[in-house]
């Protein structure tokens, strides 16, 4: 059943909506995966919205504690309904697009995101892709009945990125067949994992495996790291919060420290490698990057979180588009909405199409996902490599698209897309921390880069590749291919753009009407061309270059072009007896070239007088052998002090009008320099990051520790709402 239509909608929006040329319920139902799916999708969504806690004050309103608070509130009231609803499920499936429709409908009830986000987001794929079946077992009902809360700490102080140079050691001891923990230095604090600073009891651990004197590399831990009815860190254990950023703030973000922390020899995860009693390593991954594996999971995620958080930023930015009216365009007549200002369309439907181009995408990235999971359970890693290029580019692409076009979202909005209540903000915190977070964007973009590179030897070499890179062997073919990062960049575009079109194509060519058909052709094109035209440089084929051809044939080609230009065409041009040309002059360009020379030499000429007054001075006094070079800033300062005093004091006896002239020239020169150097003027850096000593990981600490949640060791609300939520008493 469709939901029941509003009374009191604005008329503008009515008029919009009116004007639609197709069935909304039919692209809802596309979208949603069938008809089924949208009316369970319903079903779920009116549930919650008779069950679950609204805010009564506004989220952003509160304080960090009681943001912290209320998350866990709202948290544990959509979690009991979520456990509820995933204990009826059976299939595989119906938990999938179960799971999809609760994180979907959370939105609406968490500006921010819930504590939980890593216990479901990381917590349970790791359970499930990297334990054996006996620990799947064991571990799985307990995470999926919520009796226990996890998180996912791999990233430390000092490593994020370089997986392989963490610094945590879990050590064996074979006499008591426990693995011992440390953080042997401050670097190897963990640091980000989201839900651990005062929410989680278990924690995954990625650390490197020591037994036999021998280290093993990065493997991951199952961790208890709270008392299960007290909720008091254990022993060995240091756990807080890390304090203020710019999103996330109620996903209770912490840092862990071991000393000497014992844990049972099964807390290692053991799909993929096992330590026996007697200390002895086994290897049973086939693969040895197969402990990455709930990254590429979570990475394929994203590009549906990116796809449902962009649809949310330009849901909102087009219905306040048609809402909004601005300006006078002509005399007494009303204003205009501004959506329909061709500017403001630009805005949004680039937005619009990306949200398709990415849903698309999504789609077929977690079938070909799930294709190669299923292809691994039987031993075959074949497609790892390509799958892990695949999720690091559309990853990184994606999220950083997201955030651009989430961005142009509120700019559509104007001053009142600033609003945190606008929620356009909050989505932009969310999804600019995604380009971060899971691998870094350059650092994924290059991933896939040094795999094409691989393939592109393949090719050369004449051996087989997979479909989705054999355009590279076609590409040979037709003419030499520029191998260049940018080269690289612009197949992978291509790919990208290649499977949203035949994806849209393929989802609307069954049932769907004409209608449907239209737009989603209309969108797919709009997509195509605006990223043909953003892109134009990448996508020609030679070099389209006079100077660079392969034959060296450079005064030739010159001359040759030069005869092609329209203005040979004609012996005399009418200008000439017309209006002459503009001097270049004439350009502010040009201007903006030349005059910063001019108003400089006067800088130089008078600091260079004032300077050699004192140049004696202090070359006796301090030696020449011995006087640093000036640092830039310094000299900058001196030039813009000295040409200001000098020249006021050479000005006064000078005309009028001149001494305007270099009045304006000082001004120009202290103007462009303020904004050229305006990092180096901010003094005040109040940044961890940025302190003149460096001591980066030491200040992170320090404020973390300072941080209000970390002065009582266990938040009430465990008491009020997660201890009575875990024992099932809630
Ligand atoms: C209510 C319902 C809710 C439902 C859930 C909703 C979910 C919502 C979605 C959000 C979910 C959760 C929020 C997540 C919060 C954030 C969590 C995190 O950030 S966790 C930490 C993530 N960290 C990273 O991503 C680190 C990035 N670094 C790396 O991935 C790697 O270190 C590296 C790839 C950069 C390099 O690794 P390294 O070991 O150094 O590799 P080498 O250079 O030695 O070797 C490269 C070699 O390995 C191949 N490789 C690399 N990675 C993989 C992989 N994953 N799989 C397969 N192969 C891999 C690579 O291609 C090279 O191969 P060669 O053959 O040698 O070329
Ligand atoms: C909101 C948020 C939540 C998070 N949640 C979790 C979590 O739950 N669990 C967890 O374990 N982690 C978490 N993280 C950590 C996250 O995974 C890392 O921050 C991320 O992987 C980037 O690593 P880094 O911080 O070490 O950045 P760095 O690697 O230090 O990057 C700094 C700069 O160096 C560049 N760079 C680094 N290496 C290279 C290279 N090889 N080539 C070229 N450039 C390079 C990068 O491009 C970047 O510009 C979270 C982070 C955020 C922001």
């Amino acid at each position: 059943m469709r939901n029941k239509p509003i009374a009191n909608v604005n008329a503008d929006l009515l008029k919009e909506r009116k004007n639609c040329s197709f069935d909304i319920e039919e692209l809802t139902n596309l979208i949603d995966g069938g008809k089924n799916q949208t009316a369970r999708r319903r079903e779920i969504e009116n549930m919650l919205l008779k069950n679950m806690p609204f805010d009564i004050i506004p989220e952003e309103c509160l304080s960090a504690k009681e943001k912290y608070e209320n998350a866990v509130r709202k948290s544990v009231a959509l979690n009991k309904i979520g456990v509820e609803l995933v204990s009826q499920v059976t299939k595989a499936k119906e938990l999938s697009d179960l799971t999809l429709t609760l994180r979907r409908v959370s939105d609406a009830y968490f500006r921010e995101v819930t504590p939980f986000l890593l216990h479901l987001g990381m917590f349970i794929p790791t359970i499930l892709g990297q334990c054996s079946d006996e620990q799947v077992a064991h571990w799985l009902p307990l995470a999926m009945q919520l009796k226990i809360i996890g998180t996912y700490a791999q990233t430390e102080l000092g490593h994020g990125t370089f997986i392989r140079g963490l610094e945590t050691t879990a050590t064996y001891d074979e006499r008591t067949e426990e693995f011992v923990l440390n953080s042997p230095t401050l670097s190897s604090s963990k640091w980000w994992a989201g839900g651990l600073g005062k929410t989680a009891n278990h924690c995954i651990v990625v650390a490197q495996l020591y037994t036999k004197g021998e280290c093993y590399g990065t493997h991951p831990f199952i961790v208890q790291i709270r008392d299960m009815d007290t909720h008091m860190p254990l022993k060995g254990l240091k756990v807080g919060e890390i304090g203020p950023r710019l999103g996330f703030q109620t996903a209770d973000n912490g840092f862990l420290v071991f000393d000497n922390f014992r844990i049972p020899r099964d807390s290692l995860m053991m799909k993929h490698a096992k330590v026996l009693k007697d200390g002895t390593y086994v290897k049973i991954a086939r693969h040895s990057k197969l402990t990455y594996g709930t990254m590429i999971f979570v990475r394929v995620l994203l590009v549906s979180e990116m796809a449902f958080n962009l649809s949310k930023a330009v849901t909102i930015a087009v219905r306040y588009s048609a809402v909004r009216r601005q300006s006078e365009l002509k005399p007494n007549e009303p204003e205009p909405q501004v959506l329909d200002y061709l500017t403001q369309q630009h805005k949004l439907f680039i937005s619009i199409s990306t949200v398709y181009a990415f849903q698309f995408t999504s789609n077929w990235l977690m079938k070909t996902y799930h294709t190669v999971q299923a292809n691994m359970k039987h031993g075959n890693t074949d497609a790892l490599p390509e799958l892990h290029a695949l999720s690091s580019c559309l990853k990184a692409i994606c999220t950083s698209d997201c955030s651009a076009a989430i961005e142009q979202c509120r700019f559509a909005c104007g001053g009142h897309g600033y609003m945190i209540s606008s929620n356009l903000p909050s989505l932009y915190a969310f999804t600019t921390a995604t380009r971060t977070y899971e691998g870094d964007y350059t650092v994924l973009l290059l991933q896939t880069a040094r795999f094409l590179v691989k393939t592109w030897e393949q090719v050369e070499l004449g051996n087989a590749v997979t479909p989705m890179v054999a355009y590279l062997a076609r590409h040979q073919n037709r003419e030499a291919w520029d191998e260049s990062p940018e080269g690289i960049i612009r197949a992978f575009e291509a790919i990208a753009a290649g499977v949203y079109q035949t994806e849209s194509v393929r989802s609307v060519s069954f049932g769907q009407s004409d209608a449907i058909k239209d737009v989603m052709k209309q969108l797919s094109d709009l997509y195509l061309l605006y990223w043909s035209l953003e892109r134009t440089g990448d996508l020609l084929t030679t070099l389209k270059s006079t100077l660079g051809s392969y034959d060296g044939r450079v005064y030739e080609r010159l001359m040759e072009e030069a005869l092609k230009s329209p203005l040979n065409q004609e012996p005399v041009n009418e200008s000439f007896h017309n209006e002459p040309e503009p001097q270049v002059m004439d350009f502010v360009s040009q201007q903006h070239k030349l005059f910063i020379g001019i108003a400089s030499y006067y800088s130089y000429s008078m600091t260079a007088l004032w300077l050699w007054d004192i140049l004696t001075k202090v070359t006796s006094e301090l030696g020449v052998g011995k006087t640093d070079r000036l640092p830039e800033s310094h000299g900058r300062a001196v030039f813009m002090s000295v040409f200001n005093s000098e020249m006021e004091k050479s000005v006064s006896s000078l005309s009028a009008p001149l001494q305007a002239v270099l009045r304006q020239l000082v001004e120009l020169y202290l103007y462009y320099w303020t904004l050229e150097k305006r990092g180096d003027l901010l003094l005040v850096l109040q940044s961890t990051l940025g302190s003149y000593d460096g001591r980066v990981y030491e200040r992170l600490m320090e404020e973390a520790l300072k941080n209000p949640p970390n002065k009582e060791p266990v938040n009430e609300s465990f008491h009020k709402y997660l201890k009575p939520f875990i024992q099932g008493k809630l």
